[in-house]
């Protein structure tokens, strides 16, 4: 196709120089004659030829194997008021005579450049950049028709082919768009002198109808519904044009409600058409005296009476649609307002949707990736022409423009919105489509019904005609309400499903949190409870330690006791404890492990024994005595008795170690006194087994001393039992003793412990005897014992079992040995028989040196046992000067110790009387409470059981 060029005239000047800004567009091949495409029925060919020759337009081209969708263009013819408006207007500079024809051309914006081709220049108004090309040349029509076109040829060209597919079953559709006042509803129904397409096709079926009665019976029936879908500015509405029923209800492609009105003749076809057009809504714009206010869709459905069930139910779809859209309206145009304004708005709003639709076709056919984008859903009459937007169903376009420069605008934006609309093809078109849409006609009726029910009714308000129409718009927004509903409810199901699921972990990390924190609090208690353990046990060692620090420093205090022992003057508890502890922890170390069982009886007979002492009262025990941690009452007053008696003997013979000669065999004797009491204690408590072996061993210690040595017996004494009493007295008497005792040995046999004791209980017996047969006893003791001062106090010492011998000879020869002490021994003895008890018992008076010394200070027996010694002393001195025929040192000696003796023995009496006779009742009292306690200590000792470790 040759570019398109300004009209050659040449009366009028040359075109002004265009610039193309888009190539030319070839044009489409001429239209196959619908004749000639499709073999029809005898009576539509001689109808069209008719009417062809009639309107002198050339047959329809034939259709090509690839369809495409047809788009004609028909140039309205410009009014004659616009041209006379352009005549009025003299260009300046230009010729009047020429300036209708000028005006005519120069003021058209649009112009055909060929049978399928316009050119669109831009008017000089609205040309803003003048050297740029202002012409723009759209090719591809199916067919352009200039303003001199009739209705005829637009028929022939355009709905012919649609009737004749119709007329074979096929349903199509003819749509008539543009701007208002461009021709549309001119197009559609025409005027009675100038019928349109519709009256056109009625009489093309009314005549092919015709000419089939004559050939044949009628196969086949029409009907003809008119509506309009209308907006008031609350929504859409469908209105059946051809009845009185004012709304009808679309469900998906069919509406409910619409008169189908069956079409008898063409006149009544024609007549009912006229009424349908008469009824549509229009009103007055500046742009249309008679401007449509909705979209006008008229439907002819072909019923084929054949005997053939399945071509009568093919031609019973076949449909022939022809909408007649209202044109988009511009406001400054138009100057619409208030419900006109809605009006165009839902007009324009309609044929964009429309536009969409198409659009969307168009790039899912060139790209099938791409979706097909569902715009019918935003307005009725998308929807109602689904099948045809979406390609399924063949459809026809035609584009009324104005061809005016004031309507370029319009017209520039139809050509561009719809010209590309050429390129959708029908590739597959579905002869069953309409099958199809038939079932989902019913299914969505089916549907619709069902919604019915469950939508809320106001027949208060609305009338019983206007709630159909209402429910009609309801189930649609019902529909999409259900489609948003499902997926809310799914959203919401999903939420709660994920909110179960998060609830369910929750509350398992909840429980095992909790669990742990038990485990944890479990865990703390039970490290606490260690903890506490640890501490207990700690104290306990410490505890331990502590005991075994005492027993330590006790272990190193026995080595020294003189220095310890000697400051029983200044402080007796003092010594007397060191002394008990000193006895604990030797009489421990045997065996350490029956330390705590020991220990443990010892508190116990200590406790007892302090019950029993302060039970008697404190007179008599003025000083407390610490034994093992524990105090102790002791009869301090014997105890400085003694003090004195020692002073006053030092003081007599300080140059001399004759007191201590002669006291070590007293003190010898009262310790041995105190080990029969020792050894009744221990075997007292010898109920204890742990205790028992050790007081064997103590006992064990004492014998060797008798047999071997009076040192030995007196460290095992003193060092095993470790009265404390007796020790300080030992101690302070003959310090000697210490010395020589750390070579005596401790471990003895049991039954040498007991023969020991048989021994020194007949030898304390046997002195009680001599003591009481010689009175002289005490002058021979003092003799042998000073026959040895010159060795030393330790020789001495080493001499006092030469004592026994000496006496035992003595005894055989009716002699006594000079004892130091007979007033003691007779006392204790005395004591001890006086008491009817048996040496073990005697004991039970304190077994104690201050006991003893109480009982020497016996006031009876205290004032007889001087005169005895005097007078034994006497006897013995001349028994000895006339037996004896001993050197003359021997001589020396008696007379040396004649008047220490004699002065010894008077002063102790004297000493012995010049006592306070206080300590005479104390020792009286004494004696009396010492058997009471010991009394009471047998009792606890037996009652008592005994701790084991
Ligand atoms: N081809 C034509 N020949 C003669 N007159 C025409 C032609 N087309 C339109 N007209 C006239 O133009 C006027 C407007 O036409 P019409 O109403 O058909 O426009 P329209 O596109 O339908 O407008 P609207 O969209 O507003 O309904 C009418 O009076 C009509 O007679």
């Amino acid at each position: 196709m040759e570019p398109v060029a300004a009209p050659p005239e040449p009366a009028s000047p040359p075109p002004p120089s265009t610039v193309r800004r888009n190539p030319p567009r070839r044009a489409r091949p001429p239209p196959t004659p619908l004749a000639s495409a499709k073999p029809k029925p005898s009576s539509r060919s001689s109808f069209l030829q008719d009417e062809a020759a009639a309107a002198s337009i050339p047959a329809p081209p034939p259709s090509s194997q690839e369809e495409r969708l047809k788009v004609f263009l028909r140039i309205r013819p410009v009014p004659d008021r616009d041209r006379c408006k352009a005549v009025a207007r003299p260009m300046p500079g230009k010729d009047l005579r020429r300036k209708p024809k000028q005006a005519a051309g120069g003021d058209l914006c649009l112009v055909p450049t060929g049978p399928n081709s316009v050119a669109l220049t831009v008017p000089q108004s609205k040309l803003v950049d003048p050297k740029r090309g202002r012409t723009e040349v759209f090719d591809g029509f199916s067919a352009v028709f200039s303003p001199d076109s009739t209705q005829l040829d637009i028929f022939v060209q355009v709905m012919n082919p649609l009737v004749d597919d119709f007329l074979g079953g096929k349903s199509g559709l003819l749509v008539a768009m543009g701007p208002t006042g461009s021709g549309k509803t001119h197009t559609i129904f025409g005027s009675p002198r100038n019928p349109g397409i519709l009256p056109l096709a009625l009489r093309q079926i009314f005549k092919a109808q015709d000419e089939n009665k004559v050939a044949s019976p009628p196969a086949r029936s029409f009907s003809l519904s008119m509506f309009e879908i209308l907006s008031e500015g609350k929504g859409e509405r469908i209105l059946d044009l051809l009845s009185d029923a004012a709304e009808c209800v679309l469900q998906q492609s069919s509406i409910k409600g619409l008169q189908e009105v069956p079409l008898s003749n063409l006149a009544d076809a024609e007549s009912l058409a006229s009424r349908g057009m008469l009824k549509r809504s229009t009103a007055a714009t500046n742009a249309n005296s008679n401007s449509s206010r909705s979209q006008c869709i008229i439907t002819i459905h072909g019923v084929h009476k054949s005997s053939d069930a399945d071509s009568e139910h093919l031609l019973s779809n076949a449909v022939l649609t022809i909408a007649d859209l209202a044109g988009a309206e511009r406001e400054r145009k138009t100057g619409n307002q208030g419900s006109r304004l809605l009006e165009s708005n839902f007009i324009n709003n309609t044929s964009m949707v429309f536009g969409l639709c198409l659009r969307s076709l168009l790039e899912h056919q060139k790209n099938q990736k791409k979706p097909l984008e569902k715009h019918f859903k935003n307005s009725m009459l998308t929807r109602y022409l689904r099948d045809y937007l979406e390609g399924r169903k063949k459809m026809t376009l035609i584009l009324n423009v104005k061809p005016a420069n004031d309507d370029y605008l319009d017209t520039s934006f139809l050509l561009r919105q719809a010209s590309p609309y050429m390129k959708i093809k029908y590739t597959s078109l579905d002869d069953s489509s309409d099958l199809i849409s038939q079932k989902r006609s019913n299914a969505s009726l089916i549907c619709q019904e069902n919604k019915k029910k469950r939508k809320v009714q106001k027949p208060e308000v609305l009338g019983v005609e206007r709630k159909e129409n209402i429910e009609t718009d309801n189930i649609a927004k019902v529909s999409e309400d259900d489609a948003q509903y499902k997926f809310l409810n799914s959203e919401l199901r999903r939420v709660s499903r994920s909110e179960a699921i998060m609830t369910n972990f929750a509350r398992a990390l909840w429980t095992v949190l909790k669990q742990y924190k038990h485990k944890l609090l479990e865990s703390e208690n039970a490290a606490e409870s260690m903890k506490q353990l640890i501490r207990d046990q700690y104290i306990q060692i410490v505890e331990l330690k502590k005991e075994l620090e005492v027993l330590n420093s006790c272990c190193s205090c026995k080595h020294i006791p003189v220095i310890e022992d000697t400051s029983i003057d200044q402080d007796d508890s003092v010594s007397s404890g060191q002394a008990g502890q000193s006895l604990v922890s030797l009489s421990n170390k045997p065996n350490l492990g029956s330390y705590d069982a020991s220990v443990d009886n010892f508190h116990l007979v200590a406790e007892e024994v302090l019950k029993e002492l302060k039970s008697h009262g404190a007179e008599n025990f003025s000083a407390p005595c610490s034994l093992n941690g524990e105090s102790v009452s002791c009869d301090t007053s014997s105890i400085s008795f003694i003090d004195e008696q020692e002073q006053s003997f030092r003081g007599l013979k300080a140059e001399k170690s004759c007191c201590a000669d002669a006291f070590g065999p007293m003190s010898h004797t009262e310790e041995g006194n105190t080990k029969v009491e020792l050894h009744a204690i221990h075997k007292k408590l010898d109920a204890s087994e742990c205790f028992t072996g050790q007081t064997s061993a103590h006992a064990g210690g004492v014998t060797p001393s008798s047999s071997h040595s009076d040192n030995q017996s007196n460290q095992s004494l003193t060092e095993h039992h470790m009265l404390p009493c007796l020790k300080t007295e030992r101690v302070s008497l003959s310090p000697q003793f210490t010395s020589c005792s750390k070579k005596a040995t401790i471990e003895q046999s049991e039954d040498e412990i007991e023969e020991l004791s048989k021994i020194i209980l007949e030898d304390i017996h046997h002195d009680v005897n001599i003591r009481v047969k010689h009175p002289d006893y005490l002058s021979s003791s003092q003799q042998v014992s000073s026959d040895t001062e010159d060795v030393g106090s330790s020789q001495s010492s080493l001499e006092l079992p030469g004592m026994v011998a000496s006496q035992k000879k003595l005894e055989e020869l009716d002699l006594e040995p000079e004892r130091c002490e007979p007033g003691v021994v007779n006392a204790t003895v005395e004591c001890a028989v006086g008491h009817s008890q048996a040496p073990e018992q005697m004991s039970d008076c304190e077994g104690r040196v201050p006991c003893l010394l109480k009982e020497i200070t016996c006031p009876a027996k205290a004032s007889k046992a001087p005169s005895k010694v005097s007078e034994a002393e006497e006897a013995a001195d001349k028994k000895k000067e006339g037996f004896t025929s001993s050197p003359e040192d021997t001589k020396k000696t008696r007379r040396r110790l004649q008047p220490a003796a004699a002065m010894l023995l008077k002063e102790f009496p004297g000493a012995d009387f010049d006592v306070d006779t206080r300590r005479e009742e104390r020792g009286k009292s004494s004696s009396s409470v010492a058997a009471g306690r010991s009394d009471a200590l047998i009792r606890v000792l037996k009652a008592r059981p005994v701790r084991r470790v």
